[in-house]
């Protein structure tokens, strides 16, 4: 893995949460993206070589919308970015890890990506991104 692509943070209300990281970051929003098969609306920090994703739902059962009920707004999943998703999902299937979904989909900001259930990566949601070429 190269290095923490992003930092998904799970949030009630991009109209409120998109300003106050604005002036928290002190750094502007550089793009909004709606990803309808995750139902989320996402906003894109960059900060260094990493990003800040902040994501709110768009639907009742999208897995934010579940995790907001049940967790409230926080810090939701660590993105790696990898040079080759489908032979890092190989590679993780291998090692014993739950992948999430057979093949990469398509997530925001260009990329493939793939996510391991958070049983067994000690509680913590993690998603693989590879960008799309
Ligand atoms: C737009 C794409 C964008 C990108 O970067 O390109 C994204 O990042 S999209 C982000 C939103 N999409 C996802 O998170 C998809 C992957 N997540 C899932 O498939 C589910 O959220 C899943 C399977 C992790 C949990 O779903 P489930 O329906 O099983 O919900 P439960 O509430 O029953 O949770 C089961 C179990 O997992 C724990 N959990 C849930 N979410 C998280 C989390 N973010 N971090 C850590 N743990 C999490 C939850 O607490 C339950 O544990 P338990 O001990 O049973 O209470
Ligand atoms: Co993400």
């Amino acid at each position: 893995m190269l290095k923490v692509e992003h930092i998904g943070i799970a949030v009630e209300s991009l109209a409120v949460s998109v300003p106050l990281f604005e002036k928290l970051l002190n750094t502007p929003c550089y793009k909004q993206e709606e990803v309808s098969s995750e139902q989320v609306q996402t906003a894109f920090f960059q900060q260094g070589e990493t990003k800040i994703e902040l994501l709110e739902a768009t639907g009742s059962d999208s897995a934010i919308a579940k995790f907001l009920a049940k967790k409230g707004a926080g810090m939701h999943h660590i993105a790696f970015e990898v040079a080759d998703i489908h032979a890092e999902m190989a590679r993780l299937k291998e090692e014993g890890f739950v992948l999430l979904h057979e093949t990469p989909k398509k997530g925001a900001d260009n990329k493939l990506i793939c996510f391991l259930h958070p049983k067994n990566t000690n509680g913590v949601l993690i998603e693989i991104c590879q960008e799309i070429r």
